[in-house]
């Protein structure tokens, strides 16, 4: 039997579309044990009512492509997953789904894969990095494709930094908040993104957090998708006003996301009362980063 711990991850943080995402103090747990055939899956917490129990389940078909790559014959599996990640909301839940279920399996198969491996199967199955690196490594991680392999650098979460999060009950999957972006963008727009990024990843490498203020703007995604988030605009202006020193979109959303070093019980009550003003029923929590990623917290032969 092996059990894994996943966080929660938060992509894009404005600027760094796909390429940009930080691990969060809100965890999954898969357990996964071998057995002499068959398939067993039981789901608890977070999607026990909706999450696929069969063949087609996200930790399964994670697990089943790291057996195939590495030649290794399970016979049968049972899966027990207790989920704290909300579902489609923006805080990676399919992220933890696959990086739980390739780090379970390769336990399984007597650990063939390095962790740069795990990153490339594990970006080639949700389609892009940014979620699935902090998934994988905890911190902040910067991923790009570089010369066919996704490259990465792990930063250390600035001291201090915590995240107000307002997650709204409805869900909006990541194909959805994908399909309304454009095919192409203004050099403007690009330009725009381009500086407040990289002011941002000094911020967070320098952690100086009176330079991440302004630098979480984005135009490349959050403008196509605020008509998918009712009062998205309202809300980030309420956390802004309430002390946030940069506000974003969670990952393709519905979830937004505040960052300061105080107040963040009040940045939370706003942005959930505001959501609650435009129509939209939400909670609020307050969340550190996880400067640790994915792990076995039990292995037992
Ligand atoms: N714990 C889980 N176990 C198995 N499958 C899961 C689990 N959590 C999520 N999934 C799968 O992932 C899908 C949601 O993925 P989606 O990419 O739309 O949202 P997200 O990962 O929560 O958001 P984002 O990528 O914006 O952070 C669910 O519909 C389900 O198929
Ligand atoms: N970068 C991705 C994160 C969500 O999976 C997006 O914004 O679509």
């Amino acid at each position: 039997m092996v059990r894994v711990q996943v966080p929660a991850t938060t992509a894009n943080l404005g600027p760094g579309f796909d390429c940009l995402g930080l691990a969060l103090k809100l965890y999954n747990t898969v357990e996964m044990v071998r057995l002499h055939a068959g398939l067993s899956i039981e789901v608890h917490g977070e999607g026990a009512q909706e999450i696929a129990r069969d063949q087609t389940n996200v930790v399964y078909r994670a697990a089943m492509r790291l057996f195939n790559q590495v030649g290794f014959a399970p016979g049968g599996l049972r899966i027990r997953l207790i989920n704290n990640i909300p579902v489609a909301r923006g805080l990676g839940s399919s992220a933890s789904a696959i990086t739980g279920g390739l780090i379970a399996a390769n336990i399984i198969a007597g650990g063939r894969l390095t962790q740069k491996e795990l990153l490339t199967l594990a970006a080639a199955i949700e389609g892009h990095p940014d979620n699935v690196a902090p998934a994988l490594f905890g911190g902040i991680v910067v991923t790009s494709a570089v010369e066919g392999e996704v490259r990465y650098a792990r930063i250390d979460p600035p001291s201090g930094l915590k995240a107000a999060v307002a997650i709204p009950e409805f869900k909006l999957s990541t194909r959805m908040a994908r399909e309304v972006l454009p095919q192409q963008v203004s050099m403007q727009d690009a330009v725009f993104n381009l500086g407040r990024v990289a002011l941002l990843v000094t911020a967070l490498c320098r952690g100086d957090l009176g330079l991440l203020t302004g630098v979480m703007e984005d135009r490349l995604h959050q403008p196509y998708r605020a008509s998918l988030v009712p009062g998205m605009k309202k809300v980030l202006a309420a956390a802004r006003l309430a002390g946030a020193r940069g506000v974003c979109l969670s990952g393709a959303g519905p979830t937004l996301i505040a960052f300061a070093d105080t107040n963040l019980e009040l940045i939370a009550r706003a942005m959930k009362d505001t959501f609650t003003q435009n129509g939209v029923p939400a909670r609020a929590m307050v969340l550190e980063p996880s400067p640790i990623g994915a792990r076995a917290l039990e292995i037992k032969t």
